[in-house]
């Protein structure tokens, strides 16, 4: 029986794990990758060197520098391009895709900066097709582990359970433990919200500071993640789960976390100008602060954390003065607990109440998009 084709837009570092995961769950994968070098490094030689040192690509993973070679016959199509270029590169794969159905999956984990949108917003604005082809994949995740076959699990989304089903059960195999939901928004909030938070331990760690600081910014940046995403229409229990704690735990820990990395540099005393010359991959966190603040703003939510990471990263604070989970709202003692979860009228709760019945009174004259 043929195996059944798919693409894998992105040959970066999660694109091409992401493409050896779907080879050995049993797809004929077929990657684009910006250069034709690296393409042919990956057709023959079944090895990407530079993002993926020592690892060896699996036979019936090839690659292309040509889009249209990459997309003809693709059942399912995965992207993984950093998310500040995916709508420059997406103008050249709408004419592309013609009158195919494929499921269309982000395996990104930025918000447009311009825009404050997210990756499945920008596929289903560029691409004009239906929320409910598109998924997200999300998780704790740091690729290098993957690739050398560590036992992960992910979260498939789409609007579609059907859809989020069928990428799940394409995107598994004996190391890579795929679950469903239908959480668009928590599941791609929480990739995008820990990314931000890694970068905070980093920073101190890059200053030294030991367990009980970064132990306390996880415990409070969680409560921030979840704040923030349940303002914008996530379900609370998402972030509790791999797409956010999950992640978070990851990221947070790993010294092969870009965002982490990128942090620690801060700590250690260089400039934000000096830590990008520095990074030759993708670090989401650096580029969705801003976006992510104004989005916070706009919907009242407090977010202590990414505040001072920005501050940081702008050079307004010095890396040794960070103590962002020791920041309150007025000084006074305050719970524990999120604002959503406390009663008394918290922001967070109040606005996902007054969206529900936006949502109840315009039904039927607007579609809710990727609200699950
Ligand atoms: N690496 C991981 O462990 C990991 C895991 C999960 C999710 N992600 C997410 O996947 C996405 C891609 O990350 P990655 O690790 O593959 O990054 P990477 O830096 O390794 O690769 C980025 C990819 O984007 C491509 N690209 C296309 N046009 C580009 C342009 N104009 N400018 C820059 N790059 C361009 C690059 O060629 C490359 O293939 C990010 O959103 C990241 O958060 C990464
Ligand atoms: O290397 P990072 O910081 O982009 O993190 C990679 C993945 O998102 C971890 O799940």
């Amino acid at each position: 029986m043929a195996m059944p084709r798919v693409a894998v837009l992105g040959a970066g570092s999660w694109g091409t794990t992401f493409g050896k995961v779907l080879a050995d769950g049993g797809a004929d994968v077929m990657m684009w990758a910006r250069r034709a070098e690296q393409a042919h490094e990956i057709r023959e030689g079944k090895r990407n060197s530079q993002y993926l040192p020592g690892i060896n690509l699996p036979r019936n993973l090839s690659a292309t520098h040509h889009l249209a070679e990459a997309l003809d016959g693709a059942t399912q199509v995965y992207i993984a391009i950093s998310s500040q270029a995916l709508r420059q590169n997406l103008k050249g794969v709408r004419p592309l895709l013609g009158g195919s159905d494929a499921p269309i999956v982000s395996l990104m984990k930025g918000v447009e900066k311009k825009t404050g949108l997210r990756m499945s917003q920008v596929l289903e604005h560029e691409l004009r097709c239906d929320p409910a082809r598109i998924a997200v994949a999300s998780g704790p995740n740091l690729a290098l582990e993957i690739a050398r076959q560590h036992p992960t699990a992910a979260v498939i989304s789409s609007s579609s359970q059907e859809t989020a089903e069928a990428v799940a059960r394409r995107a598994r195999n004996r190391y890579f433990r795929t679950f469903v939901n239908t959480d668009v928004i928590g599941t791609e909030f929480g990739g995008v919200l820990k990314n931000l938070i890694a970068v905070a331990i980093g920073i101190v760690d890059g200053v030294g500071y030991g367990e009980n600081t970064k132990a306390s910014i996880i415990t409070r940046g969680l409560v921030e993640m979840t704040d923030f995403a349940v303002a914008q229409g996530a379900q609370p229990e998402t972030l509790q789960g791999l797409a956010g704690l999950g992640d978070l735990i990851a990221t947070c820990q790993s010294p092969l976390s870009r965002n982490n990395t990128a942090g620690r540099l801060l700590g250690q005393g260089y400039s934000f100008h000096e830590v990008v010359k520095q990074m030759d991959q993708t670090a989401e966190g650096l580029a969705s602060v801003a976006p992510v603040l104004h989005l916070a703003r706009e919907a009242g939510v407090q977010m202590p954390i990414v505040e001072q990471v920005k501050m940081v990263l702008d050079g307004t604070m010095n890396p040794r003065d960070i103590a962002p989970h020791l920041t309150t709202d007025d000084d006074e003692p305050t719970g524990e607990r999120t604002t959503n979860e406390s009663g008394g009228g918290g922001t967070a709760l109040r606005r996902a109440i007054e969206r529900a019945l936006d949502q109840f009174r315009n039904r039927g004259r607007g579609a809710a998009g990727d609200r699950s």
